[in-house]
């Protein structure tokens, strides 16, 4: 059975600080109406690298408090300061999280041993599964098929929160590694990606998509592929005006017309102006309202 999981936004007030209500709101959302099966918290959407260290603590103690055991929960300790990506992969173990997850390092152009050994490190103390997030296009580091290999050494790296959109390396990948954990990353490409045998998937517009999203993954299951063609071409319609209004902060937007208070991100990321909160309006109108 595939898994779909939403990559948990933080609920922001206007100077930066954390509104936990509207956190708490967006998490029942997920786990009441969306029904998915998981949270990924502390990721890109979850505005994690704009986050002070107590922040990053806040909403882990937050999310798992909200969710409980209601769905399986993946929390994304990674961080250009190792001492704290491995701090926060006991935090969140000694929390309960079944499943941590570290972004690769990014800037400072490490070289592979250096990535393998920030990934040995973090789980080194931990009881924990790690999930390697790979995102290419943000932190400008592709790992090849040899170095996730090299990487799986360690039996405690279990799988990969695949953002990329190189399907070729994804098709290697699933066939090399047959028993690991690959969780597609791109909302805009679940299908082929459904294709390629990945076991489910993690990204932003599950917080407004998931019922087609969920849909789509058992069309697929079912065999019906146009069936499941048309609900990627009724999810792209909407991916594609969310990024065009600014994904992030369109995604809130429209979390309040569903009558979840989902704050404002965290600046330097955009601010809600009246184009945009008007351009939210009409996302929730065109594709989300009959849903
Ligand atoms: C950069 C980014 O936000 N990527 C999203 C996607 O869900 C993405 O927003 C979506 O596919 C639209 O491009 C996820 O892969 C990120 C994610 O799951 C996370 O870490 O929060």
């Amino acid at each position: 059975m595939k898994k779909l999981y939403s990559a948990l936004m933080t609920a922001f007030n206007d100077d930066g600080s954390i509104n936990e209500a509207g956190t708490r709101e967006m998490i029942r959302y997920n786990i009441d109406v969306n029904k998915v099966d998981g949270l990924y918290v502390g990721g890109s959407t979850g505005e994690n690298f704009n986050m002070s260290h107590e922040q990053k603590e806040q909403v882990f103690k937050i999310a798992i408090d909200e969710a409980k055991n209601d769905v399986d929960l993946i929390a994304q300790v990674g961080s250009l300061d190792l001492n704290e990506a491995k701090y926060l992969a006991k935090f969140v173990t000694d929390l309960g999280y079944p499943h941590i997850s570290a972004v690769t390092p990014f800037y400072y152009n490490y070289t592979f041993e250096q990535i393998k050994d920030y990934y040995n490190e973090i789980v080194k103390d931990v009881d924990n599964e790690l999930i390697i997030y790979s995102i290419p296009a943000l932190t400008g580091v592709s790992l090849s098929l040899d170095q996730f290999d090299e990487l799986f050494e360690n039996p405690k790296i279990i799988g990969i929160k695949y953002t990329n959109a190189d399907f070729f390396l994804l098709e290697r990948v699933r066939n090399r590694f047959p028993d690991k954990l690959i969780l597609s990353g791109f909302d805009e490409m679940l299908l082929p990606a459904l294709a390629l045998g990945v076991d489910g998937a993690i990204g932003s517009t599950y917080n407004l998509n998931a019922k087609r999203a969920k849909a789509e993954m058992n069309a697929f299951d079912a065999g019906d592929i146009d069936k499941a063609r048309q609900l990627q071409k009724d999810s792209n319609d909407l991916i594609s005006a969310l990024i065009a209004n600014d994904i992030y902060p369109s995604i809130k937007l429209v979390f309040k017309e569903l009558g979840v208070n989902a704050g404002v991100t965290k600046k330097p990321m955009a601010q809600p102006t009246p184009e945009m909160i008007a351009g939210a309006k009409k996302i929730y109108n065109d594709y989300l309202k009959e849903n």
